[in-house]
């Protein structure tokens, strides 16, 4: 089971900015892209999700060709984007955001137990919340949902390390409840060293798809990552 992602090309403008980028995501595994600004990391995960075209290219959620269904199709059919910057309806609580989407009580118990943390706000309006512990309801919210596969961009966006740290267990809880992740993020250390799998994306191609340990164990070939040299 994965998702499988086959020289897709995307369309920005004028000109492409990915230009056959192939990957794969199995299902309890998570794959982080690294790249440096501007490489097309963005554009790759809203191509995939629906928000824009893929021009070309296959897209396939377990064995299903899904690239040209809308993206609502998409979402019902597992495949979740948390977009960057904080996608939560201030004025609701905390129950009353993972309601929206939790379909039993079961899923609604189980995303919560992903942050205890979150247990004594339950009823507290999100726009109260720190960055931190509204990124928790954002993440809490998706699983929620129990989607199959969660495509994550900049998380950590404002936030300290030490705040996305207390996040990174999480995602790999979710991961290992069996959900396949595939994770952008400026805290690319953080996130590779969560990753079983890395990609790093150069000026919308792929320089590099393996091991996440090996490229963390590559001086030469993270520098690239970062810029793109
Ligand atoms: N809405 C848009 N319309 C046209 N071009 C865009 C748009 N958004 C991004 N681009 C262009 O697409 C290319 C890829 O940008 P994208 O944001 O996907 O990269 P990124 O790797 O996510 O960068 P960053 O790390 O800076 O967020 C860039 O050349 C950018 O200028």
């Amino acid at each position: 089971m994965s998702l499988k992602v086959t020289d897709v090309v995307v369309r920005r403008g004028v000109g492409p900015v990915i230009s056959g980028v192939s990957l794969e995501v199995h299902q309890g595994s998570i794959t982080t892209i690294v790249g440096p600004n501007g490489a097309g990391k963005t554009s790759l995960l809203e191509s995939l999700s629906g928000i824009i075209p893929i021009a070309s290219g296959g897209l396939e959620i377990d064995g299903q060709e899904i690239s040209t269904l809308s993206r609502r199709q998409r979402s019902l059919l597992g495949l979740k984007h948390v977009e960057q910057g904080r996608m939560i309806f201030p004025s609701l609580t905390v129950r009353e955001n993972l309601t929206l989407t939790a379909r039993s009580k079961a899923d609604f118990d189980e995303a919560m137990s992903l942050f205890p943390e979150l247990e004594k706000r339950i009823d507290s309006p999100t726009v109260l919340l720190s960055g931190g512990e509204q990124q928790m309801v954002v993440l809490a919210r998706t699983f929620a949902a129990r989607p199959r596969y969660i495509m994550i961009d900049e998380m950590s966006l404002g936030l300290a390390p030490v705040v996305f740290l207390r996040l990174v267990p999480v995602i790999q809880g979710i991961a290992q409840s069996g959900v396949g992740v595939l994770l952008v993020e400026q805290f690319a250390h953080l996130a590779l060293r969560a990753a079983t799998d890395a990609l790093v994306v150069t000026s919308g191609k792929v320089s590099y798809h393996g091991p996440a340990q090996e490229l963390l164990a590559d001086e030469a070939l993270l520098r690239n990552a970062y810029l793109g040299q």
